[in-house]
């Protein structure tokens, strides 16, 4: 394999997306591939983004790939993408971690975001969940070592029915207000992501998006600072495609989102071409 300063050779260089306390916040388009693809399915699919045509000035989009690809993407991937892991450890340096991948390697290897707090891994799949504390001690060691990350929070079908929806996110989000400083936020995007929306098909409406997403910044306004509500950018998850990702993204409070299924397909580009211009 090539050195990391060969796969960061093309690498846009600083972190040009963080959130911006002075004028509009920028729109931020996250891939979230999952654990989907062989490696020459993936290189194809980078091929075809690759070919796919111009992002706009007011995006930021980043690819998070399963992590044997990332050199891979990293190597291959258009520099106006960035690329991110779906997770990383709670390690904060080299260990006897056996099979865990540190933000530290992350970040060395030439990565610049990551996602924490899916609810798939907070859900476990078969295995231990991850708790809320855990999620954003996650958060703030990627931090330390020089991530940006996309914090995952959403409810569940039966939550959102019992009229719990802010009640679960407030959960998700309070130890992460307990562990970050002011400065740390400027690094860091909540992806709001309705369980029930996941890979199913259903999508919030825009209008119950946008209200969620209200409500969560109103909750960092009252519990982090005004200042942050207004730069912390917010993504929708959950089903978001082409075909609705316009609707949803006008809304004021939604500033991008966070893809699965589309990202996996030029679609995504339909996505990233949804934002206001
Ligand atoms: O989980 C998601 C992104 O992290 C959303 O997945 P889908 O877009 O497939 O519903």
């Amino acid at each position: 394999m090539s050195s990391t300063a060969t796969l960061q050779a093309n690498r846009p260089k600083g972190s040009s997306s963080e959130n911006s306390v002075e004028g509009p916040r920028r729109y931020l388009i996250g891939g979230n591939w999952k654990c989907n693809g062989l490696y020459d399915e993936n290189v194809e699919r980078i091929n075809v983004f690759n070919g796919a045509g111009a992002i706009p000035s007011n995006v930021d989009v980043v690819l998070c790939v399963p992590y044997i690809h990332i050199p891979m993407a990293l190597s291959l991937l258009r520099d106006d993408i960035e690329v991110g892991a779906q997770d990383c450890g709670n390690n904060t340096g080299d260990g006897a971690f056996t099979g865990q991948v540190g933000a530290h390697q992350l970040k060395d290897i030439g990565c610049t975001w990551v996602i924490i707090g899916h609810s798939e891994r907070r859900e476990g799949f078969g295995m231990a969940g991850e708790p809320e504390q855990l999620c954003a001690e996650k958060c703030k060691i990627a931090l330390e070592k020089g991530l940006k990350v996309m914090f995952a929070i959403g409810e569940k079908k039966e939550e959102r029915e019992a009229g719990t929806t802010m009640e679960v996110c407030a959960k998700q989000l309070e130890p992460l207000a307990a562990i970050l400083n002011e400065e740390d936020w400027a690094n860091v995007a909540i992806a709001y992501e309705p369980v029930w929306a996941i890979g199913t098909g259903l999508t919030a409406t825009p209008e119950m998006a946008q209200d969620t997403h209200a409500d969560i910044r109103n909750w960092v306004k009252e519990h982090v600072s005004e200042a942050v509500a207004n730069a912390v950018r917010i993504q929708y998850g959950g089903s978001m495609k082409g075909a609705n990702a316009v609707d949803l993204l006008k809304q004021p409070d939604i500033d991008g989102g966070l893809i699965g299924g589309a990202s996996l397909q030029e679609d995504f580009f339909n996505v990233i071409r949804g934002v206001p211009q």
